[in-house]
């Protein structure tokens, strides 16, 4: 069994960790911190766990979390930077669902999160925890920063155009929207249901945290600078996000093809059949990112659709996928759920 510890237990995407790791075969709990609520049993806080997780929170602890195999991070960012050196160099795997290791060029980070990198030579070797382009790396990471949410719906639907070459790299554009449960579990005033049900709009339209991290991506993807626009919005769902995103196509190319292909072999990626709309709801708390791809009056331009659940394949079920890589495991392992629908 694979001993797992989770710093960062009471939060959204530490919880789902939880729902999931709980049905693992090969996986033994070993840990689970919280400051706030050390002590309480955790299916005291969420009783969905009971019968299923009769572990109690516990302080964070380093010599607690290095006698585990594997320790996930599902805390705000900059709180794994300052814990992880010491773990990997006692020889545990980490998987960090944070941006402290996600972006390569630290200068840029430290722009966008306003705060000094503490292990900069950790960064470059953090694997990106993207499995559907990093594969063959993941398998002997020691040091997984896994994707952001809109950073996964957005490379996912992004990559076959930009591998095969078939879309210009100007004027790429990301229009995504999320539910609420992307902004965590503190209280916030946005987040209160009187002011985000019956209402949607856009945030960030100057620049997000996420746009260094997508252009990143993308442009790796591409094996060039690509030029990219992201609009992010807030809409009333708990979980999910819809990414629309358009390109301009460069040469005639069977678009439909060209997705199915690509995808063919990967687990959590369904091209629908031509014509489809993705829906959110059909990947509610499942590891899937559901694309369709269209070319609208067979005109240039590409609009591809891209469906996931922040929560699940957007952070805590594309960290277990990355440990079932990790591990040598069936990829599936644990994370083979059926959305919920209606
Ligand atoms: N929500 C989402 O859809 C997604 C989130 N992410 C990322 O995952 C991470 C967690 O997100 P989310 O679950 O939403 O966050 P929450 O704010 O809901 O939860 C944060 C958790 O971290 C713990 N924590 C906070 N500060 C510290 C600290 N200094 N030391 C140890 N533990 C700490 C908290 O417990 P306590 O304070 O009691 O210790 C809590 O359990 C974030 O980096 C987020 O950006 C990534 C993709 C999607
Ligand atoms: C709706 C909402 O607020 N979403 C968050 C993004 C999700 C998230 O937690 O960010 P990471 O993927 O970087 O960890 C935001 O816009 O900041």
């Amino acid at each position: 069994m694979i001993k797992v510890g989770i710093v960062g237990g009471t939060g959204y995407t530490g919880v789902e960790l939880l729902r999931l790791l709980a049905c693992h075969p090969e996986v033994s709990l070993q840990v689970i911190t919280s400051r706030a609520e050390a002590g309480l049993p955790v299916s005291d806080m969420y009783p969905n766990l009971r019968g299923h997780v009769d572990l109690n929170f516990s302080e964070p602890d380093i010599d607690a979390l290095a006698q585990c195999d594997v320790v996930f991070f599902a805390t705000p960012h900059t709180v794994a930077m300052a814990t992880v050196p010491e773990l990997l160099q006692r020889g545990v795997r980490v998987i960090d669902l944070s941006a402290d290791f996600r972006v390569k060029d630290i200068a840029l980070w430290e722009r966008w999160y306003d705060v000094k990198h503490t292990c900069p030579e950790l960064v470059t070797d953090a694997v990106y925890g993207l499995p559907e382009v990093n594969r063959a790396k993941i398998r002997d990471a020691q040091l997984i920063a896994v994707p952001g949410c809109y950073p996964t719906a957005v490379q996912l639907g992004f990559l076959p155009l930009l591998e095969a070459g078939v879309v210009s790299k100007d004027g790429l554009i990301a229009d995504a929207k999320s539910g609420t449960s992307g902004a965590g579990r503190k209280a916030a005033l946005g987040t209160l249901l009187t002011e985000a049900s019956e209402n949607m709009k856009a945030y960030a339209v100057a620049g997000h945290r996420h746009l260094p991290e997508i252009s990143e991506g993308l442009n790796h993807i591409a094996g060039q600078t690509v030029d990219f626009t992201f609009v992010p919005h807030l809409t009333p769902m708990i979980r999910g996000i819809h990414a629309t995103l358009y390109s301009t196509l460069n040469r005639d190319v069977d678009l439909q093809t060209l997705f199915e292909q690509r995808f063919a072999d990967e687990p959590f990626v369904d091209v629908m059949p031509v014509g489809s709309h993705p829906e959110t709801r059909s990947v509610r708390g499942a590891n899937v990112c559901r694309i369709a791809v269209h070319r609208p009056q067979n005109g240039n331009t590409v609009v591809v659709l891209s469906v996931i659940d922040n929560l699940v394949k957007g952070a805590s079920g594309q960290a277990i996928q990355n440990m079932n890589i990790m591990f040598g495991l069936n990829e599936r392992l644990g994370i083979n759920t059926i959305a919920t629908l209606p």
